[in-house]
């Protein structure tokens, strides 16, 4: 339960930004948040414009002053406005409120790049972005396109699109919107959805406080996955599944090339987590590497007891296994290898401190 192992463990406390249309289910997507997370022990802050919009009769509140409630399960509601992000983040990420994430909800009309440079220029190496998280109204995203063309720029800059509401039309036209968005936005992997119902491990850690049970209103991966399969195409889903990649290594790993694939990771590649040795003089701590989407964050600190060794996960839709394994092994570093003394600086530059 102590909120110093959480953020010993995690590092920084990612940020992640909701966006979509009017009407596209941000706010059930925030919901849907707020209560798997409460169910597995995770403490997640959650921005909006207005409470009003979040169900927080449903979370048991316990107390609220300040434009701030805190609910029962330990997580926080904030309403803000866009002169109180900076604020409003920073007071969130202290120690003492142990959050483990925290999502900004962008109000419809909002420019979710202006939220993203709002969220990514607040200094304080305590938070890092966590990425855009777009929702689509799949069935009404042609209408939507057509009055409003800027979608299109929206879907391009996400990071992980929600292709939410399919339970409103039939699999061709679900398959005719996943084709749209994946030509409006190639890499960032699409999760269909009905009622924005992720697992919420797409978007941040989630933390296992109490005992680690099933964790009731929440799907797993698995469980969507198979949800997704009962009735449709099972091979077509099969290739839509999404993937996790685990590396390991015990030899160092090449900073240059550790470098360039967290910046340009592979296709379909949403998020990568990792701890990473590099054996160059006066860099041989521990690395914590977090990329999403290319949006690349480290830290640096003591290996302490800890016999140094590399761990990466990646995890995407439809990634290519073998792919991203041939990568991060050809990452690592060979004895035969040239010295590169600057090769360093390549994983230095994204450091937060
Ligand atoms: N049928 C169906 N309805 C949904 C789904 N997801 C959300 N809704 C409903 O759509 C309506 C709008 O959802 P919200 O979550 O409020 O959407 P929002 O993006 O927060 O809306 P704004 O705050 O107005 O921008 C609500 O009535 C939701 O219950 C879904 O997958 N299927």
């Amino acid at each position: 339960m102590s909120t110093a192992r959480t953020s010993d463990r995690r590092g920084p406390v990612p940020v992640v930004v909701v966006a979509g249309y009017l009407g596209s289910g941000k706010t059930t997507l925030l919901n849907h948040l707020l209560r798997s997370a409460g169910a597995a022990g995770t403490r997640l802050g959650v921005l909006v414009n207005d409470f009003g919009k979040v169900n927080i009769d449903a979370l048991l509140v316990s107390a609220q002053a300040d434009g701030t409630v805190s609910l029962g399960n330990g997580c926080m509601c904030c309403t803000v406005d866009a002169d109180g992000l900076a604020d409003a983040l920073t007071s969130l990420v202290r120690p003492s409120v142990g959050l483990d994430a925290i999502v900004i909800e962008a109000s419809g009309i909002a420019e979710p790049k202006s939220l993203i440079r709002m969220v990514t220029s607040v200094a304080d190496a305590r938070l890092r972005y966590g990425g855009l998280v777009y929702v689509v109204d799949a069935a009404h995203l042609e209408q939507v396109r057509r009055s409003h063309p800027e979608l299109d720029a929206h879907v391009a800059i996400a990071d992980l699109v929600l292709v939410n509401k399919v339970d409103l039309i039939p699999d061709e036209s679900r398959r005719a919107v996943e084709a749209l968005v994946a030509q409006l936005n190639a890499t960032a992997p699409r999760v269909v959805t009905r009622n924005a119902a992720i697992d919420p491990e797409l978007l941040f850690d989630v933390a296992q406080r109490e005992v680690d049970q099933a964790r009731p209103g929440q799907m797993t991966l698995d469980e969507l996955l198979l949800e997704e399969d009962a009735g449709h195409d099972h091979h077509e889903h099969l290739h839509a599944a999404y993937e996790s990649v685990s590396f390991s290594s015990d030899r160092p790993m090449d900073p240059r090339r550790l470098a360039r694939f967290l910046e340009r990771p592979p296709d379909g590649c949403f998020r990568i987590k990792g701890i990473v040795h590099f054996d160059v003089p006066r860099h041989r701590q521990r690395f914590v590497v977090h990329g999403v989407g290319g949006f690349v964050r480290v830290l640096r600190e003591p290996w302490g007891d800890r016999r140094p060794a590399t761990e990466v996960v990646a995890i995407g839709r439809g990634l290519d296994v073998a792919a991203v394994h041939a990568e991060l092994e050809a990452a690592v570093a060979r004895p035969t290898d040239a010295v590169d003394e600057n090769g360093i600086l390549g994983v230095l530059r994204h450091l937060a401190e």
